[in-house]
């Protein structure tokens, strides 16, 4: 089960040649065509510039390797932008609520299609979510530390990851953090995050990033319904 739901989050639509190709691409979410080869590749591609981010960000060759590298990656760049969307592909809106009701061993893989954003593996069990992943150099903050603006990515993604998860259109009004030990990098932690209370428009989660058993980041959040607004997907 776990596999069929990675292998449709990695899926893309099916009109990947056509000159219209990114409004198809975004349209086709909502109706479940979305899963072709444009997603697959472009997850391989958002995850080898991912990878690549990390290598330019540390390399320590010598001066005249990285001029050459950097022409090598600006013909690359020159060649992917001689057709560009104005956005980064989107999964369906409900690609999360698939996943939760595959059940919880059904993994959804965050940030798939933006090399921007940090990417989770996330599992779904009722109204609880948790995820996992190894922060590195990228996300250094203080010296060897995560840096606290990711810590609120993070969690905002899983806050409201979980409320996008359970069917609701619905944005954040608040996320409040608060920053009780350093993250340290290069050493996996874990994440939770769960519904606490409904009450009208209103959703109230709260969740945590923990390291070898210490609570590290603890955050609360208010999420408000927009239920007016049709979205055929997001991008995360
Ligand atoms: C962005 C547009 C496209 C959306 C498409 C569909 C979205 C589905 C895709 C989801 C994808 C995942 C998303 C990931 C999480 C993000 O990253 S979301 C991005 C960051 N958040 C935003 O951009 C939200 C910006 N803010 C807003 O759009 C509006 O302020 C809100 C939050 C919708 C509220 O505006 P409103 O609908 O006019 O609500 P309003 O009637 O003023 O208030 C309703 C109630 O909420 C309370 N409330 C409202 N704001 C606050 C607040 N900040 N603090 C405390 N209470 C508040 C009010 O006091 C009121 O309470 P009651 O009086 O009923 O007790």
């Amino acid at each position: 089960m776990t596999a069929s739901v990675n292998e449709a989050a990695n899926r893309a639509p099916s009109q990947s040649q056509s000159e219209d190709q990114s409004q198809s691409e975004n349209q086709s979410s909502s109706t479940g065509t979305w899963a072709t080869e444009r997603t697959q590749a472009t997850t391989a591609l958002v995850a080898a510039t991912r990878s690549l981010m990390h290598a330019a960000a540390t390399t320590d060759l010598p001066v005249d390797d990285l001029a050459t590298a950097r022409r090598a990656i600006e013909s690359v760049t020159a060649e992917l932008s001689a057709r560009a969307r104005d956005r980064v592909l989107r999964i369906p809106f409900d690609l999360p609520a698939q996943v939760r009701a595959a059940g919880p061993e059904a993994e959804w893989n965050t940030y798939a299609l933006n090399p921007f954003g940090i990417p989770v593996r996330v599992t779904f069990d009722d109204e609880t979510s948790r995820g996992s992943f190894v922060p590195g150099a990228l996300h250094e903050g203080p010296p060897d530390s995560l840096h606290g603006g990711w810590s609120a990515h993070l969690m905002d993604c899983m806050l409201g990851g979980l409320v996008q998860a359970t069917g609701a259109r619905a944005v954040t009004a608040t996320l409040e953090l608060s920053y009780r030990h350093r993250v340290p990098l290069d050493s996996e932690v874990s994440m939770e995050a769960t519904i606490t209370r409904r009450d009208g428009r209103k959703i109230f989660a709260e969740g945590w990033i923990e390291h070898d058993g210490v609570r590290c980041v603890e955050a609360t959040a208010l999420f408000i319904r927009v239920d007016g607004i049709s979205v055929d997907g997001v991008a995360s």
